[in-house]
């Protein structure tokens, strides 16, 4: 419970918690007075006290139906309201989680945010419309107790008894049920992930079905199974401890009525309301059991979003919109000293570094090596995405800290080998029309690709074009670091060479420095520095002669 107060309070605040509270209250109040108008009605008839029409009881009756609209309205009011306050805030909240998280702290977590989103939410958002149901419940049988108290203290310390008698066994079925809950909480994450690998592989399924069969045979139904059974168990359990309550209430009711009733001398009158208020309470104690399971999956889901947000926030990281953005003119070069990354602590885990590089206004940098010897992950580590375990980074010669990395950052734009293209130009504080411009002709886009206020007017576009429009998007961005992975491999051998040859010393005028992972060896001579990186270890080479590569 204090976990899921954790989570709701803030959304809801202190004020809207309590108002929320005080309604549950006031209906449940409500809720008694009625059944005890009630009882006192029938225990007149009986006892033939009951003098025919009466207008006292008309208006008393007519006030009771009018507050319960009035309470009614209120309350369905307020359960929309903390529905859609819960609902939607709560995967904001998530979402703002994730722009604040280091890309470390994301990596490897995609299936989890997704079943926090699409999971977590909906079974918080019903259990808080619940919990005004249970406040009710609880203050409706916390207040038929107190009556049954006024009639026979003795019935009422032998129902107090059989009321405790089930909390306890309801008490000792719950840790094995709640157990149940969370292992389907894993499973349901393991279920996200198959289910996205469906999807997104979709297109390797179509042609080969054997595939789909086998990630739905072998892995989806076998996941979804173990689901079933395990909150089947949980659910059975809970609805097992449902039952053993109410078989222990209705011996206790039929034990009034058939031997208390005489042994303790209770007058007929006063027996019947008791037992009324016994059936009013036995429905209420129903209600909380029925709603306690929803609270105890509420309180999976809790602990899932306050430990996804923990991770996130891991170590006090924050990823705050950088203060300055440092400009083409200002910048000057960046320099790493000694930089290493490793996975894993694993000491066979794998690393680069230490590594040197530096970089300067205007300068372009080419780096090749085999696949995996670590390129990637040299640059991940440059850019700042993934943090180094030793070494340092300067940009203009100060230190980049915990402080100013968000600053760092910001100076560069990238196009990843794994790009996603936005459908819009995101970021910009101001629109160079002209650039823009500039750049579809240069990228040979004209007629291709338009721009509807920032939007692009289509991205269905074929591989080669989706990554020239990702590089006119990455350019508009005016950054004075250009980093790009692989990117001309997917040019036609026309645009290539447009590309090394027309296109970079067009940007290196423009002031902008580039950082480019490639494997165009016809090209190298298009830098003006030259590494390898052979298993980790990033080594400068010396560029090749332009007649040289000319004669290749
Ligand atoms: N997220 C990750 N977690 C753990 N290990 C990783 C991760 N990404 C990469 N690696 C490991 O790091 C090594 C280097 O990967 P990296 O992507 O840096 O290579 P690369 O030189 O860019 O390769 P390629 O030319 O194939 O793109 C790989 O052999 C892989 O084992």
């Amino acid at each position: 419970m204090r976990r899921i107060l954790k989570i709701v309070l803030p959304l809801i605040g202190k004020m809207g918690f309590f108002r929320y509270t005080l309604l549950g209250i006031l209906s449940g109040l409500f809720s008694f007075l009625f059944i005890n108008l009630v009882t006192k009605v029938v225990g007149l008839i009986i006892a033939g006290n009951f003098t025919g029409i009466s207008r006292e009881y008309i208006v008393i009756f007519a006030s009771v139906i009018l507050l319960f609209i009035w309470i009614r309205r209120t309350l369905s009011l307020a359960i929309i309201n903390l529905a859609q306050t819960l609902f939607w805030q709560l995967r904001l909240q998530i979402l703002s989680y994730v722009l604040k998280a280091g890309y470390q702290q994301l990596s490897g977590r995609k299936e989890r945010i997704y079943s926090a989103i699409f999971n977590d939410v909906y079974i918080l958002t019903d259990a808080s419309m619940s919990i005004i149901s249970f406040a009710t419940s609880l203050i409706l049988a916390l207040a038929s107790l107190g009556y049954l108290a006024s009639i026979s203290f003795t019935l009422f310390l032998i129902t107090l008894g059989v009321a405790l008698l089930g909390v306890t066994v309801y008490h000792i079925g719950t840790k094995k049920n709640n157990r149940s809950l969370q292992k389907t909480r894993v499973l349901e994450n393991k279920f996200v992930a198959k289910a996205n690998a469906l999807l997104d592989g979709f297109k390797e399924i179509y042609i080969e079905p054997r595939k789909g069969k086998d990630i739905y045979e072998n892995s989806i139904d076998p996941i979804a199974k173990e689901a079933y059974r395990s909150n089947t168990l949980a659910f059975t359990g809970f609805l097992n401890n449902q039952i053993t309550g109410q078989v222990l209430f209705y011996i206790l009711i039929s034990s009034v009525l058939l031997f208390f009733s005489i042994t303790l001398n209770i007058k007929p009158k006063d027996t019947v309301s008791f037992v009324f208020t016994l059936l009013y309470l036995l429905g209420a104690i129903e209600t909380i059991m029925v709603i306690l399971p929803g609270l105890m999956r509420a309180r999976v889901a809790a602990n899932h979003l306050v430990d996804l947000k923990n991770e996130l926030e891991e170590a006090g990281f924050s990823n705050p919109l950088p203060e300055k953005y440092i400009n083409r003119e200002e910048f000057e070069s960046i320099s790493v000293r000694g930089l290493e990354f490793r996975y894993d602590d694993n000491e066979s885990a794998f690393g680069v570094g230490p590594v040197n590089f530096d970089i300067r206004q205007g300068e372009v940098a080419f780096i090749y090596g085999g696949n995996g010897s670590g390129k990637t992950t040299f640059v991940y580590m440059t850019l700042g995405l993934w943090l180094p375990s030793a070494g340092e980074i300067r940009l203009n010669g100060v230190r980049v800290s915990h402080d100013n990395y968000p600053a760092y950052r910001a100076a560069f734009a990238v196009v990843y080998s794994n790009f996603y293209l936005f459908e819009e130009l995101l970021g910009l504080e101001t629109f160079n029309r002209e650039k823009w411009n500039y750049y579809i002709r240069l990228f040979e886009l004209e007629g291709k690709v338009t721009l509807e206020g920032t939007k692009f007017s289509t991205t269905e576009l074929s591989t080669g074009q989706r990554k020239r429009l990702a590089l006119i998007a990455a350019l508009m961005e005016e950054k004075p670091v250009l980093v790009i992975d692989e990117w001309a491999a997917d040019q036609d051998p026309y645009f290539r060479r447009k590309f090394y040859t027309e296109i970079i010393p067009l940007l290196k005028k423009e002031g902008i420095a580039i950082i480019a992972i490639t494997h165009d060896d016809r090209y190298y001579n298009c830098a003006d520095k030259l590494y390898r990186m052979d298993y980790g270890k990033l080594v400068r080479e010396s560029v090749p002669d332009p007649m040289a590569s000319m004669l290749n």
